[in-house]
């Protein structure tokens, strides 16, 4: 840190807002922490993604109000982010079920009000001000880190141990809320002006022109603006990748993994609503949630088709025709372990393996529609290399009518995340270095005959 002659450790303990612990008694609010406990319980199944179990565990919990909510679900994404700490450090105390222990320091850890994590047994307040003070490089690798020892290795074997240390504490911070502004529909200084006056602040963020950080976490679905589609919610990382989509006016773009389309609109915003968007996906289900947000972007120019799988005969029609194939392929999303931190104990070594062998299989159909001089764009938000780099290379090596284009060639350098190296040759963020999700991509460019 500049300026100071003591190295803070990369894995610093959680600040507890300077508070201390009382030695309160069960009182009116022990009732958050025994819901914290329960639903630390339902999410230790990891039988479905967090948000999902979090917001059922809402529905079936009308008695939590809406001051309590957040709180709650605040404690439950620290658990999971700490969950090795978490559970490591539980184990210490003495007498009560652990989970109440674990509900505890999620909540001191998420910055609950200490009239929250202070009530119920004394016993287990006297725990935590022991375990407050453990030294975090004392703790073994998973509880140090908070990352699977698969995760963990992987990362130090792939890019070296300081990578893999400054990756770890990144990811136990929740991520910020970015916005695209839909320059179908407004300005950047609009959208900035409509937002102040209902008391929502946003900052610029450097590289993207029509990108805005907001201040905090404020509700912005609910704002007319939002609901007329003059924003999107979506993270930088995500919007730098879509930048390299790079369409022309009058393109045919096939968005071969669009998803809900988050990529879909911003490529779309890009081509003015000119030329043709063709959104596939395997999943009627995330391809329906895209239709409403292209209604409300103003979007007109997109089609969409739920395919079987990559080989799906339907998409012969396109073959050598589209000037542009982006493919967000699926992948392990441990770039995105800010905002979904259960994906680390939901994934593993076989499934990163299986998703590997889905990524060659649809860039290998996907790559088919790409016309002569076309670009296909191979998007992840993984930080592995063997979702990235490692594809990349054996695509080239399979394919030899694509060369790899610079990503520098196609963002000008106004455009670019300072964060990503300029000199590599395919793209790459990493949490910790510029505060977007994890991303990567690369940018393939089919020779033109
Ligand atoms: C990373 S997500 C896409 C996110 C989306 N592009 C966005 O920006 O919001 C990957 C998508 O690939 C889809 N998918 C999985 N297998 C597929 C396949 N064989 N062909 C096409 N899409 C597939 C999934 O349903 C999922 O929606």
């Amino acid at each position: 840190m500049a300026g100071s002659s003591k190295k803070k450790s990369p894995l610093r303990r959680p600040s507890t807002g300077g508070a201390r612990v009382n030695r309160g008694a069960a009182g009116p609010r022990y009732g958050v922490i025994s819901l914290v406990a329960q639903l630390i319980d339902l999410l230790n199944l990891f039988d479905g993604p967090a948000d999902a179990v979090i917001s059922r565990f809402f529905k079936d919990h009308p008695e939590l109000g809406g001051r309590d909510r957040p709180v709650v679900a605040e404690a439950a994404y620290c658990w999971l982010r700490y969950r090795y700490r978490i559970n490591h450090l539980a184990q210490s105390g003495e007498g009560g079920p652990t989970v109440m222990r674990q509900a505890k320091l999620a909540l001191l850890w998420s910055g609950a009000p200490e009239a929250i994590w202070s009530a119920g047994r004394s016993e287990d307040n006297e725990w935590l001000s022991r375990v407050i003070h453990v030294p975090v490089d004392n703790l073994s690798q998973e509880p140090k880190t908070c990352l699977p020892a698969w995760l963990y290795e992987q990362i130090t074997t792939e890019f070296g141990p300081d990578r893999a240390l400054s990756f770890a504490q990144a990811v136990l911070s929740a991520a910020p809320l970015d916005l695209r502004v839909n320059t179908l529909k407004a300005s950047t200084q609009e959208v900035v002006a409509g937002l102040a006056a209902q008391g929502i602040e946003v900052l610029p963020i450097a590289g993207l022109e029509d990108g805005l950080r907001a201040v905090g976490k404020p509700v912005v679905g609910r704002t007319e603006m939002f609901q007329e589609g003059l924003f999107e919610v979506q993270d930088a990382g995500s919007q730098w990748v879509s930048k390299l989509v790079a369409p022309r006016r009058g393109d045919l773009v096939i968005d071969f993994c669009a998803g809900a389309g988050g990529k879909t609109l911003a490529v779309a915003a890009a081509m003015k609503n000119t030329g043709r968007v063709v959104a596939l996906d395997t999943s009627e289900r995330r391809l329906q949630k895209f239709r409403p947000r292209a209604a409300r972007s103003g979007m007109s120019n997109f089609y969409t088709m739920v395919i079987n799988d990559e080989a799906d005969p339907r998409l012969n029609k396109y073959f050598s025709k589209a000037d542009r194939v982006v493919v967000d392929v699926p992948c392990s999303g441990m770039g995105t372990l800010r905002r979904n931190p259960d994906l680390k104990f939901r994934q593993g070594p076989q499934g990163v393996a299986e998703l590997v062998e889905k990524q060659k299989s649809i860039l290998h159909h996907a790559c088919q529609l790409v016309k002569p001089d076309g670009r296909l764009v191979y998007i992840t938000c993984s930080v592995l290399k063997q979702e990235n780099e490692e594809i990349v290379e054996w695509f080239l090596a399979n394919n030899p009518e694509f060369r790899l284009r610079r990503w520098t060639e196609v963002l000008n350098p106004a455009d670019r995340p300072a964060s990503a190296d300029q000199t590599a040759d395919t793209f790459r963020l990493w949490p910790e270095d510029g505060e977007s999700d994890g991303f990567f991509a690369a940018v393939l460019q089919r020779s033109k005959s």
